[in-house]
């Protein structure tokens, strides 16, 4: 390479994220097309068909909402004011290829599924520009591992957000041993600008909260498993005894249940040795009759009106 396209690829990556494009827009990617947005961003959230385009735009209009409300009680113009532009800088899209030909950044909030987020980085990685960062949300599987189908390793890292995006203040920041100084640097600084405390990783299973909630979470539906008291005590105890703002099962039911076993599932495989990875039966066969928890109405409790 000469030194011309060395010194202009420097400076290509060394220029400030504007562009974002978020790939999925379920609970996670709308959260977080909603915040980068906000924060200044122009994002293009892409789905796979135009009804969940629809659908991740309306909840991010209903959570805006919520947010106005909040930030700008005493001001409703001011709240207006937000709202109209956080939506300015957002649009929703179908198409994959046409969306990051022109991003800085590429957040990926798809399903935990390895084989899927190959299939999606493969794709975008022969047509986004050379300087794209590409990041993945992902719970816990190897931030590595999904980046190694792209020819870009040095520009991959994960940024773990959590749920719901717009109101928990932590961003997990994870690099790999092929992460470079400059993209890590450059994924501080937008999460950073997302308005979140941004914490470091390596890129371990769960990373810090996964790793210690998720085992909490499993635990808890063994504890349910033997009968030794129902899910809404144990929700109780969590709350009023260690002060947690949700029970276990409730935050399952709000994470998803699917989101929960996948997790647990994928451990499980790649460290079959560690007790603590166990899927719980109980988990596996809501997840099997649809029960996904919020999401879906019915998960360890109904949410059905
Ligand atoms: C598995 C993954 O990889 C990692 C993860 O994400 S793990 C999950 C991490 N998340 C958690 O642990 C969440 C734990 N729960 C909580 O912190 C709180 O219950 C909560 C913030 C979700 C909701 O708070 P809570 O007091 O229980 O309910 P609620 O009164 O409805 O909401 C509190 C405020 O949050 C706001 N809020 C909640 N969800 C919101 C959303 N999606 N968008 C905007 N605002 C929201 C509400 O408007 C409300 O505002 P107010 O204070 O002005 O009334
Ligand atoms: N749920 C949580 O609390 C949470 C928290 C942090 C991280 N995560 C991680 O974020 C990711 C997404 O989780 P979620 O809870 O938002 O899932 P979700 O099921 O709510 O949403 C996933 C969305 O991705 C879309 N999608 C799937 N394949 C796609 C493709 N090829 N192109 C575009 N869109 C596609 C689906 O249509 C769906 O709407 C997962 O990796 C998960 O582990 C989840």
């Amino acid at each position: 390479m000469s030194m011309m396209r060395v010194f202009a690829r420097n400076m290509a990556t060394a220029a400030k994220i504007n562009n974002v494009v978020v790939i999925g827009g379920g609970l996670m990617g709308s959260g977080i097309a909603q915040v980068a947005a906000a924060t200044g961003h122009k994002v293009t959230l892409v789905e796979v068909n135009d009804q969940l385009v629809d659908k991740a735009i309306g909840s991010i209009k209903k959570s805006l909402e919520r947010v106005a409300k909040k930030q700008f009680k005493d001001d409703a113009s001011k709240g207006q004011q937000f709202m109209d532009g956080t939506l300015a800088n957002l649009k929703g899209s179908t198409k994959l290829e046409d969306s990051v030909a022109s991003s800085d950044l590429v957040i990926e909030a798809i399903v935990e599924k390895m084989n899927i987020k190959h299939e999606l980085f493969g794709k975008i990685d022969a047509v986004a520009p050379p300087s794209t960062i590409f990041a993945s949300n992902t719970s816990s599987l190897s931030i590595g591992e999904i980046g190694s189908v792209t020819k870009r390793e040095d520009r991959f890292g994960g940024l773990h957000f959590f749920n719901p995006v717009p109101m928990m203040k932590l961003l997990e920041v994870i690099r790999t041993e092929k992460t470079s100084e400059e993209t890590y640097q450059q994924l501080m600084e937008f999460g950073k600008r997302m308005g979140k405390t941004c914490i470091t990783c390596k890129d371990t299973p769960g990373f810090v909260v996964n790793r210690l909630l998720v085992p909490y979470m499993a635990e808890a539906v063994r504890l349910l498993e033997r009968g030794d008291a129902s899910a809404r005590d144990i929700d109780i105890a969590m709350k009023l005894g260690a002060g947690y703002p949700m029970g276990p099962f409730e935050l399952s039911d709000y994470v998803g249940l699917d989101t929960t076993n996948n997790i647990m599932q994928g451990w499980h495989e790649k460290y079959p040795e560690n007790p603590l990875f166990n899927p719980p039966k109980m988990l596996q066969k809501l997840v099997s009759e649809g029960k996904l928890g919020v999401k879906s109405g019915e998960g360890f409790y109904s949410y059905k009106k």
